[in-house]
């Protein structure tokens, strides 16, 4: 890399070192004079929480997204993702709606995977350390993570452009510019630019430097990697704003007073709020608690199921969040919502709408037939279900491949398919009633199993032994 060039050093009068002294919450009124500006709205729909730095730059940051008021158009906005594990998630979503808004509107979008930062660690908003990647690990999950994001660019593309022009939407991996990074070379062209007073003053470095782990070197110097990101995508893609959680504000100052530094230009921070699970706790990798895009570790039905669960006292929130419906339209839902609350209106179009962007619209039939065999027992949805779609819905379900011999009774697959005991209490189980196949209860162990009834049409049956033990039979050579 070539030793980036020095052309104005001055000091924000406003931007202290106090870590967040510069970020002001943008009142509905500040965000622009045309109260439609893009930046307004969001904010009017809760997705854009905190604006960096709002005043005091050559550009008003408003200014820089609406056609016509003086802005360059399009704008190119980022926001950093990094592999530190293969799937995105729920907490994901929301920076990566709030880059679909600004796609939306004409500007383009940068998804940046962190192929190079994830091997050092964000900490900010951890109490402790991450544990270490190797480089392998963190090449695949970056990999998923491309995949992931370009799935959803295209499903965002496809089920919601209805032919309109919208902006591009990019994935780089920073490992790109770090890869071939010499390391002399890059802290004599960049670490002279950043203060330590500046970098110990950030609430994460503060945070760590107070617990009795401390913080590692490779962590502390993550924020001066995330400035150099937003530096190098300033120069070769001319994106002047950067979208994060509300975790990443310091990070992104970090990168505002380099860029500045160095250019003397204006660059700008946007914020989305942090998702929290019922008890407070930021959903994501960290706490546990992660709500996965990817099918194969969260099932569209699962997803659905997620959503669909929230209290009434979130969905509003939600759906102005999560989903591009119009405020308008949201009212009326929420209006409704108060007649017929039993209905779960706000809920059901919530799940709809996510699962949708997510998985498309055969994920969404899909998570809607596992919801009818589930929970409405509905035979017409089971027999319609490929044996991806029960594996998924029937999780801990034990799945077996029997042969159908001639006069296979309902003991027998019991059985066979090791749902009961061996013996009298076996037997008992279904007397007592405690056996359904397909939904329907069998008190009968010696009935023989009927082609249609038994078993449904894609060769399957669904065994059921007490409340909630499911056993999945794939018959052969039927
Ligand atoms: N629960 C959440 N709510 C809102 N934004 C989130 C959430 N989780 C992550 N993000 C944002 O997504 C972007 C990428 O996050 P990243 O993949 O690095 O995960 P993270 O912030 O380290 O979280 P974790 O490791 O706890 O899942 C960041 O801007 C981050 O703030
Ligand atoms: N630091 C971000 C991810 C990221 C990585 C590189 C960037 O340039 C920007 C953001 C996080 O952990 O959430």
């Amino acid at each position: 890399m070539a030793a980036p060039m020095l052309r104005y050093i001055f000091r924000s009068q406003w931007l202290g070192t106090q870590g967040l002294s510069g970020v002001l919450s943008l009142g509905l009124r500040e965000a622009h004079s045309a109260a439609q500006g893009l930046l307004a709205v969001q904010k009017a729909r809760g997705l854009f929480k905190e604006f960096f730095p709002e005043r005091g730059t050559k550009t008003e940051l408003p200014e820089l997204f609406d056609r016509g008021t003086g802005g360059k158009f399009p704008q190119t906005i980022y926001c950093g993702f990094d592999p530190t594990a293969d799937s995105l998630h729920v907490g994901h979503l929301l920076a990566l709606l709030g880059l679909f808004h600004f796609q939306r509107a004409g500007h383009n979008v940068i998804a940046l995977v962190g192929g190079a930062t994830a091997r050092l660690g964000d900490p900010s908003g951890r109490t402790k350390e991450r544990e270490a990647l190797d480089a392998e690990r963190v090449q695949s999950n970056a990999r998923a993570l491309s995949q992931g994001l370009k799935a959803l660019a295209t499903n965002h593309q496809q089920l919601f452009a209805n032919g309109r022009t919208w902006g591009s939407f990019t994935v780089l991996d920073n490992s790109a510019w770090y890869q071939k990074q010499d390391l002399v070379d890059f802290l004599a062209a960049v670490g002279g630019h950043f203060r330590m007073g500046t970098l110990l003053s950030r609430l994460s470095v503060q945070t760590r430097l107070r617990s009795p782990e401390g913080m590692s070197l490779a962590e502390f110097l993550y924020q001066v990697l995330q400035a150099y990101d937003f530096y190098y995508l300033f120069q070769h893609y001319g994106c002047r704003v950067q979208l994060g959680g509300s975790d990443q504000l310091g990070n992104i100052m970090s990168g505002y007073e380099f860029i500045h530094k160095l250019t003397g230009e204006d660059v700008f921070g946007i914020s989305v709020p942090l998702i929290t699970s019922t008890t407070g706790a930021k959903l994501g990798k960290s706490a546990g608690n992660a709500v996965w895009l990817n099918r194969d570790k969260t099932s569209p039905f699962e997803l659905y199921q997620f959503f669909l669960r929230q209290q009434d006292d979130l969905v509003e929130r939600y759906l102005k969040l999560f989903t591009f419906l119009p405020l308008p339209e949201i009212d009326h839902i929420m209006q409704l919502h108060v007649t017929e609350p039993e209905k779960r209106g706000p809920q059901k179009r919530l799940a709809a709408e996510v699962t949708k962007l997510v998985h498309g619209q055969e994920g969404l039939a899909s998570a809607k037939r596992c919801t009818q065999a589930l929970y409405h027992s509905s035979i017409d949805a089971l027999e319609v279900m490929s044996d991806q779609e029960l594996k998924e819905l029937f999780k801990e379900a034990s799945f077996s491949e029997l042969v159908l011999d001639p006069g296979t009774s309902v003991l027998d697959t019991c059985r066979k398919a090791n749902a009961i005991p061996d013996g009298p209490r076996g037997y008992r189980m279904i007397t007592e009633g405690g056996v359904s196949i397909n939904h329907k209860q069998v008190t009968n162990p010696e009935s023989v199993l009927v082609v249609g009834q038994h078993i449904l049409k894609n060769g399957l049956s669904l065994l059921k032994i007490g409340k909630r033990n499911f056993y999945i039979i794939k018959w052969l050579q039927l």
